[in-house]
């Protein structure tokens, strides 16, 4: 049997199971098998496809954020519009068959906006270009994740299912697990919280499906099976999506009202070029940088050249990104700040302030 027919025959199994306290070992298992297998199929050795000329885009900017989406949903047409890069747009599917790179200007950031070929069901094993396209995803700061309006839910679920299978978890943050291999002593399995998902004993099962014998493990959330087999695999992705659903002239004013109340989401028409403004705002929260102004003594700050960087970003990287030999003879930073983030990036000074032993 090929990897793909026994992925199939485990999903089944697990669509057939029901989920009971008498079924969560073998669930459990189940979902251990699966993750190892789709491990597998992505082991860059086993794909003959290669690697696809025309993704390889530098990256460049202050923040990278990558246009996922089924064909004809209006991509490239928003890169068009957003960015003084022209990308073909058309109406037969298909139309962009590269990563095609434009830059946004936003409150003096330099935001890179990659539009992508067209993804389908079954990107992730291969599918046209899909590979390609998951791979550049992977690299952004924030994936766009473009839908039709007048069929976002589906396509949304589809796409939803194809990153996930692939290890990019959208709006989600890594498990707060420790989990540590060792080379002896069994397995320590500890929690600070009252776990409702996982037991010792499931834990046990799961490390051993991945021949774990001997590691420490502490949960410091109630996590389930899956957020633990992520920690064990290692290699997710945590990414903040915003979901777009673009050609909202094409569907009733409630329909645009239930979809705009959705989480994470967004209403556009590129077409007719509405709330566009809003996406963008939006995008500036999602990819959460912080502008930091310098100023002389005296004088007035001046808010039109930002220094872009980073949420938590410290007092040292900001000297960093000034000149490289600031940092080593640096004293104090004063720092003023509006905002919630800014009140952390003074935290950070302080940090600073105290290795640096002032
Ligand atoms: N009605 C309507 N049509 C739109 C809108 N935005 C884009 N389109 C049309 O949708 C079609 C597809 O647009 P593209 O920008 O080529 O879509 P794409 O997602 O880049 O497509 P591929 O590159 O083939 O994956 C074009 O005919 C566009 O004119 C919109 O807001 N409303
Ligand atoms: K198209
Ligand atoms: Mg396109």
């Amino acid at each position: 049997m090929g990897i793909l027919e026994k992925i199939s025959e485990i999903e089944k199994e697990i669509a057939r199971t029901q989920k009971n306290k008498a079924t969560e070992y073998h669930l459990g298992l189940l979902k251990a098998k699966l993750a190892k297998y789709r491990a597998q199929l992505l082991e860059p050795s086993k794909s003959s496809a290669a690697k696809g000329e025309g993704f390889d885009v530098m990256k460049s900017g202050d923040a990278r954020v990558a246009l996922i989406g089924f064909p004809s949903v209006g991509k490239s047409t928003f890169l068009s519009l957003m960015t003084s890069t022209a990308s073909e747009a058309a109406s037969y599917e298909f139309t962009t068959l590269t990563c095609i790179p434009g830059v946004i200007e936003y409150k003096g950031a330099n935001i890179q906006l990659l539009d992508l070929p067209g993804i389908i069901e079954g990107a992730a094993q291969g599918k046209g270009r899909g590979r390609q396209v998951i791979a550049v995803a992977r690299t952004a700061d924030v994936v766009i994740m473009m839908l039709d309006a007048t069929k976002g839910e589906v396509q949304r679920a589809l796409l939803e299912k194809e990153l996930e299978s692939v290890g990019i978890r959208l709006n989600k943050s890594k498990p707060n697990i420790y989990f540590k291999p060792k080379k002896g002593g069994g397995i320590s399995f500890n929690s600070t919280v009252t776990l409702t998902q996982c037991s010792e004993k499931l834990v046990q099962l799961i490390l051993h499906e991945y021949k774990i014998f001997n590691a420490e493990v502490l949960f410091r959330e109630d996590c389930s099976p899956d957020e633990f087999i992520d920690v064990i695999v290692g290699n997710r992705v945590y990414m903040p999506c915003l979901y777009v659903y673009n050609k909202i002239d094409q569907i009733s004013m409630e329909e645009v009202d239930r979809l705009a109340r959705r989480p994470h989401s967004v209403v556009i028409s590129c077409g007719m070029k509405l709330n566009l403004d809003y996406l963008l705002e939006k995008l500036w929260e999602y990819l959460a940088l912080t502008c930091i102004y310098t100023k002389k003594r005296g004088q007035r700050p001046d808010f039109t050249d930002a220094i872009i960087l980073r949420k938590g970003a410290s007092v040292e990287h900001v000297c960093h990104r000034i000149h490289r030999s600031l940092a080593s003879q640096f004293k104090y930073a004063l720092v003023w700040s509006d905002g919630c983030c800014c009140r952390r990036w003074s935290g950070a000074v302080d940090r600073e302030a105290t290795v640096r032993g002032l």
